[in-house]
Order: structure tokens, then C-alpha cells, then sequence
């Protein structure tokens, strides 16, 4: 059952992360666009409070227990595969966590934003049946918001990198297929293992749920791996490497992993939920230097080519997710292959790292 749980344990090292309002946000406050500003410049994760997506979310906790409590035989019908395809369900012990290829311990079911928004038509692929019966109801209205959220964050970013307005939303809009999804995520208990390894995500802006500790940080600059303590009626958003990618490396994509809950929360399966907005397919994965000053003036300090991948979205996500497949494994450089921008979010701390 999701909803058992114990409390969080006060004598863990955990990253305390600023608190943005959404609603203050939302209204345009700028005192508020300046603290987002500086948890993107600074850690690349912040909490979001005032959301008002408490409601989809509940449904969708609820909605991917029953999918992930599904036979397995079930599940397998809508298996990712090893060909780098992220929506649809990815079985447990599929992924490596780290370079000596560990095997992962959790399963997970993504939900195509284009499926959410084409719903009844199928853009990508279909789902289980516990999905589709839940689809006006909980996931269309979850994605619509979080789409909502995001882009709202989105702007903020845009205005602050002296970007014209709209040239970092249009890479976001819905003119073609993107590879944006909602996720819902289950551990096992009484692991002793990483669930999900350390890693950038792959995209734009992370809006996650979670009810159980478990989610670590690697702070730009810093050696220690914190957790980051659940905060009721909050998300934690973080930037992701396209994002990261856009801005010239003034936005931070940070490293995370998922390590078993703290303390007593050990004993319990954990779930999490999350959308992640990712660029349209089509998108070449380039600093915008050309389109801000702000931009041009770091890019012209940073090593050549690392803001200008010559990879579309797609390309980029597939590609880290075929790496990530255990059975494309040859060696520990498929595992450094996967890799995003991680190397650039080590090297940059703000302690001066
Ligand atoms: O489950 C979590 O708390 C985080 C999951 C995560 O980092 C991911 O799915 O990319
Ligand atoms: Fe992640």
C-alpha cells in the first residue's frame, strides 16, 4: 500500500533546498522569479509549494500502485525494450546504477505527454488497461498542469537568460512530437542498493512527488551525497541537461540517485511521481549564445563544443537510455557512454570545486 509509511529520521545528512511559491510565481512576484533564479544558478533543485496540482498527483500515486501491482506477464506486454524507447514500463534489473553495471531495483511506468494530449488517439504507443481507465480522469489533468507548472518556470528562466520572449518556450511547443512523460516509480523495501544510479535527467524541468525519503543530491561542487526530505504538499523541481545545455551551463542539471528511504522508511515500498518536460525531438541540443548576451559571454569561457551537443532531443534521450540497458552492455564505457552532462555538473561547483 502507498499510502503506509513512517517519519523521515532526523540524524541523516539532508540538502536544504529553498522554497519557491508558485502561486507568487504565477503572478508574475519578482522577488520570488529571483529565487528561482538562484536555485537554478546555484543547486539546480528547489522545493515548489502552492502548486495546486496536490489532487492529479494523490490519483496518480494511486494509478501507478495499480499499474505496478499489475502480473508481471501484464507488464511485460509494455516492456521500453533495449532500443533506447522511454514510454511504456521498464521492468526491474533492466538498467545498470553505476559503471560496474549493478543492476537497478526499481520498475517504472512513463506516460507519453503526446499520448496524455492525442487521448483517444495513440501517438506513441498504448498502455495497460489500469492507465487508459484513468486517463480523463487523473492523467490528462495531471500532465495539463504539470505541462502548466513547468512552462511557467520555464519563462522565468527565459526572461532572467535575456532571452527574447518565447525563443526557450517555442523549443517546447507542441508543434511535433517531444519526448515529455509523467512517471511513477516503485522500490521494493529493505534495500541495501541505489534504485536508480546517479544521474542527470535528460530534459528541461523536473516536477517530482515524493512521499518517502530516498532521493539523494550530489550539490554542484561538493563530495557529499545529501537526501532530500520530502516536504509535504511540495514538489522538488530540478533543472535537467537540456535546460542546462540552453543556458550555456548557468543553469545547473545536478546529479541525483534514488538510495533506499532513510531510517525505518526502509521497511516500506516507495513510490514516486513525476513529469518531466523534455524539448521537441526535433531540437538540436545547443547553448542559445546566439540569441543572448548573457549566454554568449559564459559560452565564450566554456571548453568548445560542450554546450553544442549536434544531437536532437531525441537522439539524446534515446541514446542515454539504450546505454543505460543492461543488455547493451559491453563494458563500463556503455555506462560512461549514458552520460549526459554530469561531468560538466562535477566540475562546476559554486564552492569553487
Ligand atoms: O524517485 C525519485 O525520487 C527520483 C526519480 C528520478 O530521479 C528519475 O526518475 O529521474
Ligand atoms: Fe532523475
Amino acid at each position: 500500500m502507498p499510502g503506509l509509511t513512517a517519519p523521515f529520521p532526523d540524524d541523516v545528512p539532508v540538502h536544504p533546498l529553498p522554497v519557491i511559491d508558485y502561486e507568487l510565481l504565477r503572478q508574475g512576484d519578482r522577488q520570488e522569479a529571483y529565487k528561482l533564479w538562484t536555485a537554478g544558478t546555484e543547486q539546480g533543485f528547489w522545493y515548489l509549494g502552492n502548486h495546486g496540482v496536490d489532487e492529479e498527483v494523490n490519483g496518480m500515486f494511486d494509478m501507478g500502485a495499480e499499474t505496478l501491482d499489475l502480473p508481471l506477464e501484464e507488464k511485460m506486454r509494455f516492456e521500453q525494450g533495449d532500443s533506447g524507447d522511454s514510454f511504456g514500463y521498464k521492468a526491474k534489473g533492466t538498467i545498470q546504477t553505476d559503471a560496474n553495471g549493478t543492476r537497478d531495483n526499481v520498475e517504472f511506468l512513463n506516460i507519453a505527454q503526446d499520448d496524455a494530449q492525442s487521448w483517444p488517439k495513440s501517438t506513441h504507443r498504448t498502455y495497460p488497461s489500469t492507465v487508459t481507465a484513468r486517463m480523463s480522469s487523473t492523467i490528462i489533468p495531471f500532465v495539463q498542469k504539470s505541462m502548466e507548472v513547468n512552462m511557467t518556470m520555464l519563462a522565468v528562466f527565459e526572461r532572467q537568460l535575456g532571452l527574447p520572449r518565447g525563443e526557450l518556450l517555442r523549443l517546447h511547443s507542441q508543434e511535433g512530437p517531444c519526448g515529455g512523460e509523467a512517471r511513477c516509480v516503485k522500490t521494493p523495501p529493505n534495500q541495501s542498493t541505489a534504485g536508480i544510479g546517479a544521474h542527470t535527467d535528460f530534459g528541461t524541468l523536473t516536477f517530482l512527488h515524493n512521499r518517502l525519503g530516498g532521493l539523494q543530491v550530489l550539490p554542484p561542487g561538493s563530495q557529499r551525497w545529501l537526501y532530500i526530505k520530502p516536504l509535504p504538499g511540495h514538489a522538488v523541481c530540478n533543472i535537467g541537461d537540456a535546460l542546462s545545455i540552453f543556458s550555456g551551463g548557468i543553469l545547473r542539471s545536478a546529479l541525483h540517485r534514488v538510495m533506499p528511504p532513510p531510517g525505518a522508511q526502509s521497511r516500506f515500498e516507495r513510490y514516486s511521481v513525476a513529469f518531466f518536460t523534455r524539448p521537441r525531438n526535433s531540437v538540436v541540443l545547443r547553448h542559445l549564445g546566439q540569441k543572448s548576451d548573457m549566454i554568449a559571454r559564459t559560452i565564450a569561457k566554456a571548453p568548445e563544443s560542450e554546450f553544442d551537443t549536434g544531437t536532437t532531443s531525441a537522439e539524446w534521450v534515446a541514446r542515454r537510455i539504450r546505454k543505460l540497458r543492461l543488455k547493451n552492455r559491453q563494458g563500463p564505457e556503455t555506462w560512461y557512454a549514458s552520460l549526459g552532462t554530469e561531468h560538466i555538473a562535477r566540475r562546476t561547483g559554486s564552492s569553487g570545486a
